[in-house]
């Protein structure tokens, strides 16, 4: 296990809280009760066991101290998040990966259901759980031209699981969702909101973080009770079939995960990713 620490300061000159670990920074406007994180763990912001645990943890401190909203964000040069962490799931010890899963399982259900409303800022590439990451988020706004967006599990020789699908579908429409997610396509930012993956585009990260601002400001009149209760019954049916049905999708992950044909298939793709010069994974699996 990583060595995992929490601080807290208050810098008395900007107003701002920080609190700061490991994997994950995060500050809170006193003024405006909004909370900015920030995802910093190089190279590319994979989500494996303990970041999983990590954000859990910080949106658990977040709730407590009942913050007005949440912008997520990446502080990685070009990478928002690189989805899961395929290391969780190549030659996985059956133990761990049960934990992995479910951990998973506990971070998007603490992050699709928060009581504040939330905002990612895509700053970078996000792919397959990245970009499931910004889903789950309550608005998407994303930066500048040159980072793609999609769900590839499928390039992966892996399929996405009902509860995943289900929050795409109510992003995008199902037909769209089904396209999306049986070819594998990595849209562009133009493309990405065209299609609804993402709300906003904008040419620079301040920007995006001024309109995710913009965005948690409609809230400010709104009754947080109003806002939360909302959201339950609009979510409601997909969360209820996670919790319904946890233990049957872990252990299928478990199962399914370590069948020679899912193994042989993220060993080619981990070679792949190895042996492609920088970008251009993302390109060829347009
Ligand atoms: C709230 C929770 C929400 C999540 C809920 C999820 C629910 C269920 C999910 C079900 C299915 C999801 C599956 C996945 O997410 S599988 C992962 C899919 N990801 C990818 O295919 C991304 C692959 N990576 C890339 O395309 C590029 O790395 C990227 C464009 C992201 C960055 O390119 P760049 O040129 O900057 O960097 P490198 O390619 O050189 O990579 C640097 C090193 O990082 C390693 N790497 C990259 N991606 C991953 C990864 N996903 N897992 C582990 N390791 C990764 C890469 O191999 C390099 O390593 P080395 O330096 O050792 O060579």
């Amino acid at each position: 296990m990583l060595r995992r620490y929490i601080s807290y300061t208050t810098n008395k000159f900007t107003n701002c809280r920080h609190v700061s670990q490991s994997m994950l920074q995060s500050t809170v406007d006193e003024k405006s009760g909004i909370a900015t994180v920030t995802m910093n763990k190089p190279p590319v912001n994979s989500l494996n066991l303990e970041f999983l645990e990590e954000i859990i943890t910080l949106l658990n401190k977040l709730q407590k101290d009942k913050v007005r909203g949440m912008i997520l964000t990446s502080g990685l040069q070009k990478v928002f998040c690189a989805g899961l962490d395929i290391k969780e799931l190549y030659k996985p010890n059956p133990d761990r990966l049960t934990k992995f899963w479910t951990t998973l399982q506990d971070t998007w259900l603490s992050l699709y259901t928060t009581s504040f409303p939330t905002v990612s800022v895509i700053n970078g590439h996000s792919p397959a759980g990245g970009c499931m990451l910004a889903m789950s988020c309550d608005y998407r706004v994303m930066v500048g031209q040159n980072y793609r967006i999609g769900f590839n599990e499928a390039k992966l020789g892996i399929f996405a699981p009902k509860w995943f699908q289900n929050t795409i579908i109510a992003v995008i429409g199902q037909r769209k969702a089904e396209v999306s997610l049986t070819t594998g396509k990595m849209y562009t930012t133009d493309e990405a909101l065209q299609i609804g993956l993402v709300d906003e585009t904008c040419a620079d990260a301040d920007s995006a973080l001024k309109k995710g601002t913009h965005f948690l400001n409609n809230f400010q009149n709104i009754s947080p009770w109003a806002y939360k209760m909302t959201k339950d019954i609009n979510r409601q049916s997909t969360i209820q079939w996670l919790i319904d049905n946890k233990q049957k999708d872990v252990d299928f992950t478990v199962e399914y995960m370590q069948s020679p044909g899912v193994q042989k298939n993220l060993e080619l793709y981990l070679q792949s990713l190895k042996s492609l010069p920088p970008l251009k994974l993302i390109s060829e699996i347009n």
